[in-house]
């Protein structure tokens, strides 16, 4: 099904992905199944390292939760280990046409294809994984305020895994520096991406609605933030 043009505010065509193929990659994908192809797959192996890390060390914050919706689920690696890991949930994989269209069947997932700018499909709680770095703030307010209209008033979360930056960067080794390089490949490929610091994820979710937010550290390269509207 054809989608009506995208009402995103952010709409100016620049970074160097655009500029190497005239538009941003995710309209690049939709004409090109070869690199939407590579995309997936990195991030279903990029799912299946990061979702251990948060089924073995969050469990809790998935427990009462019926339904749950991946919002840019790409192909439903992560909602079905979720779903296989918390079997009283079902998965609503939410990703445009390209996407979805292509998806494997997976037991407990239902595929939903729309754009997340116009809206969310309804769900107790919403997951979102990798996505919102790939947009600038007014961008990431309006997924946000979205993911918000979704779930019950008062009662449910959304459940976020990005990168979280350390402001004193630069000191010491470890893994926090690989955001860093994460921040590197965003600024390449999107046009208003970028990883994000504490006090910056602090900004847009306020801004999107939300009244309180956790940061919980999990042995992956990103935490999971949990947001409370
Ligand atoms: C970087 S991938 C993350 C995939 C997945 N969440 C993961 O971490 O494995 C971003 C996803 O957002 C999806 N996406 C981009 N624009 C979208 C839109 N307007 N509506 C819904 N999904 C979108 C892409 O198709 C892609 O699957």
């Amino acid at each position: 099904m054809a989608l009506p043009q995208c009402p995103r505010l952010s709409k100016e065509n620049s970074g160097a992905f655009s500029a190497a193929h005239g538009k941003d990659v995710w309209e690049y994908v939709k004409t090109n199944p070869e690199h939407s192809k590579l995309i997936n797959d990195a991030m279903a192996c990029h799912a299946q390292v990061t979702m251990r890390a948060i089924i073995d060390n969050c469990a809790e914050i998935f427990k009462g939760i019926e339904s749950l919706v991946d919002v840019g689920g790409c192909n439903g690696t992560t909602l079905g280990m979720l779903v296989k890991a918390f079997p009283w949930m079902n998965g609503i994989n939410f990703d445009l046409p390209h996407v979805v269209s292509i998806a494997p069947p997976c037991h407990g997932v239902v595929h939903v294809e729309k754009d997340m700018f116009y809206s969310v499909p309804k769900a107790q709680a919403v997951f979102l994984m990798s996505v919102l770095h790939d947009w600038g703030d007014e961008e990431c307010i309006q997924i946000l305020k979205k993911c918000i209209d979704a779930i019950p008033k008062d009662t449910e979360k959304v459940i976020i895994m990005e990168a979280v930056l350390d402001e004193k960067i630069g000191k010491g080794k470890s893994l926090k520096d690989v955001g860093i390089m994460l921040d590197m490949i965003i600024m390449a490929h999107t046009t208003n991406g970028k990883e994000r610091t504490a006090k910056e994820w602090t900004h847009i979710l306020s801004a999107a609605g939300f009244n309180r937010h956790s940061i919980l550290k999990i042995p992956a390269i990103e935490p999971v933030i949990v947001a409370y509207p």
